[in-house]
C-alpha cells in the first residue's frame, strides 16, 4: 500500500499498548498499493500488518470488512485476520485514522502471472465465493455499475487531457452498459479487486488472498471478469486465451458457471474494465502532493475495455459454453 499517513513513535506506542503482541522492533511503511496506508510491523511476537484506512474506506463499512476476513478465514480461506486488542476489539484509531492490525501472510505476489497461477487463482476465487455465501452482513458495491456515471462526472471535463476522445468513448460505453447490464445472475460476496498483487503464492501454489476493502455483494461472474482483466492480459496488452481458459476452467470445477453467467462475461468484462479505468483516471488527475504513491495508468484499462467490446461470444475467451 501507499503511505499517506505518517505515524509518530509516541502515537504508535500508545496504540500498540492496547495489544498483547510483544514489543515493537520495527515499523516500516509499505510503498506498494494505492488505497490505504500500510506498515509492516515487526514485534517480539512476530510480523503483522498495520493498516490505516484512507479516503475511499467508509468507517461504516469496517465491520463488514473485518467480519468478512474472520468469516472467510474460519472457512479455510487463507486471508489476513484482524488481531484483537486486549479489550477484544479489533478496530482502533491512530494518527486520526481508523486502524487495525492484521495477521501477516507468507508468500509473494506473481510479478508475471503464468498459466498455472491463473488456474490456482480461478479455483481460489470460486472457493472464496462459496465460503462467503453464508456471510450475514451485506454491503452494496459502492463502485458497481450504478456508480460509474457519477464517478466519471468528477473527471469528465479533464478526461481528454489524458487521451483525446476519452470522454466521448466513456460516455458511449456507459450507455451500452446501461442497456445491456445483466441483473438476474447469481450474486453474493465478491472480492472485487483480486489483482495479482492481492494474491500470494509459495512454490507456485496460491498461499493467500489479501485486500478485502472493495469486497461487497455483487454478481459472482462480475468478479470472474475482474480477474480476467487483471490476470489474462500480457504486458504488451495482448489477451492470453490460454490463461483465460485456465482461470475460468479452474473456477468452473469448484463453482459451475451457468449459461447465463457465461453469456454475460463479455459485457461484465467491459464493465469491470471501465470500473478500473474510471478509478485510475480519478486518481491520475488527483495525485496527493507528497504521497509515496505511483498512480496506475488508466489507459491500460481503456485498451482492455475496447478488447471486450469486440467479443461476441464467450468462446473467444477460450471457454466452451
Ligand atoms: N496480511 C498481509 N500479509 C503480508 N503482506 C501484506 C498483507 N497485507 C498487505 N501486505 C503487503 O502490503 C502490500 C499492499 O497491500 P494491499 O494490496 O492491501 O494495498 P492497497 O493499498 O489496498 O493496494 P491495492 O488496492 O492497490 O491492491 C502488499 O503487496 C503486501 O506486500
Ligand atoms: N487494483 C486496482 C487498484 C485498487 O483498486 C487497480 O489496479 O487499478
Amino acid at each position: 500500500m501507499a503511505v499517506y499517513t505518517e505515524v509518530a513513535d509516541e502515537d504508535l506506542g500508545r496504540f500498540l499498548a492496547r495489544y498483547d503482541i510483544g514489543r515493537v522492533q520495527s515499523c516500516k511503511g509499505i510503498a506498494e498499493g494505492v488505497e490505504n496506508t500500510n506498515y509492516l510491523l515487526q514485534t517480539t511476537g512476530g510480523r503483522f500488518i498495520l493498516t490505516l484506512y484512507e479516503k475511499r474506506v467508509d468507517r461504516a463499512d469496517l465491520p463488514f470488512f473485518l467480519g468478512l476476513m474472520q468469516h472467510l478465514a474460519a472457512r479455510g480461506v487463507n486471508c489476513p485476520t484482524p488481531v484483537l486488542a486486549k479489550d477484544g476489539v479489533a478496530l482502533g484509531e491512530l494518527a486520526g485514522r481508523p486502524a487495525v492490525i492484521v495477521t501477516f501472510l507468507e508468500g509473494m505476489w506473481p510479478r508475471r502471472p503464468a498459466v498455472s497461477h491463473c488456474a490456482e487463482l480461478g479455483a481460489a476465487l470460486a472457493g472464496l465465493h462459496l465460503a462467503g455465501a453464508d456471510f450475514s452482513i451485506p454491503r452494496r458495491n459502492a463502485l458497481g455499475h450504478a456508480a460509474w456515471a457519477p464517478l466519471f462526472a468528477q473527471s469528465r471535463d479533464r478526461a481528454d487531457t489524458v487521451q483525446d476522445g476519452l470522454a466521448a468513448e466513456v460516455d458511449e460505453t456507459l450507455a451500452v452498459l446501461d442497456a445491456s447490464w445483466p441483473g438476474d445472475l447469481p450474486a453474493g460476496v465478491i472480492h472485487a479487486d483480486l489483482f495479482p498483487d492481492n494474491a500470494f503464492f509459495l512454490d507456485d501454489r496460491l498461499s493467500g488472498i489479501i485486500d478485502f476493502y472493495f469486497a461487497c455483494n455483487d454478481l459472482y461472474a462480475y468478479d470472474v471478469s475482474v480477474c480476467l482483466n487483471a490476470w489474462c492480459f500480457e504486458q504488451d496488452g495482448a489477451f492470453n486465451v490460454t490463461k483465460a481458459r485456465a482461470l475460468i476452467g479452474a473456477y468452473r470445477r469448484v463453482r459451475p458457471l451457468s449459461a447465463g453467467e457465461l453469456a454475460a462475461l463479455p459485457v461484465l468484462a467491459r464493465g469491470s474494465a471501465l470500473r478500473f479505468l474510471l478509478t485510475r483516471l480519478h486518481d491520475w488527475l488527483r495525485v496527493p502532493p507528497g504521497a509515496l504513491v505511483v498512480p496506475k495508468n488508466p489507459l491500460e484499462y481503456l485498451r482492455k475495455m475496447r478488447f471486450h467490446a469486440g467479443i461476441a461470444d464467450v468462446r473467444d475467451y477460450g471457454v466452451e459454453p
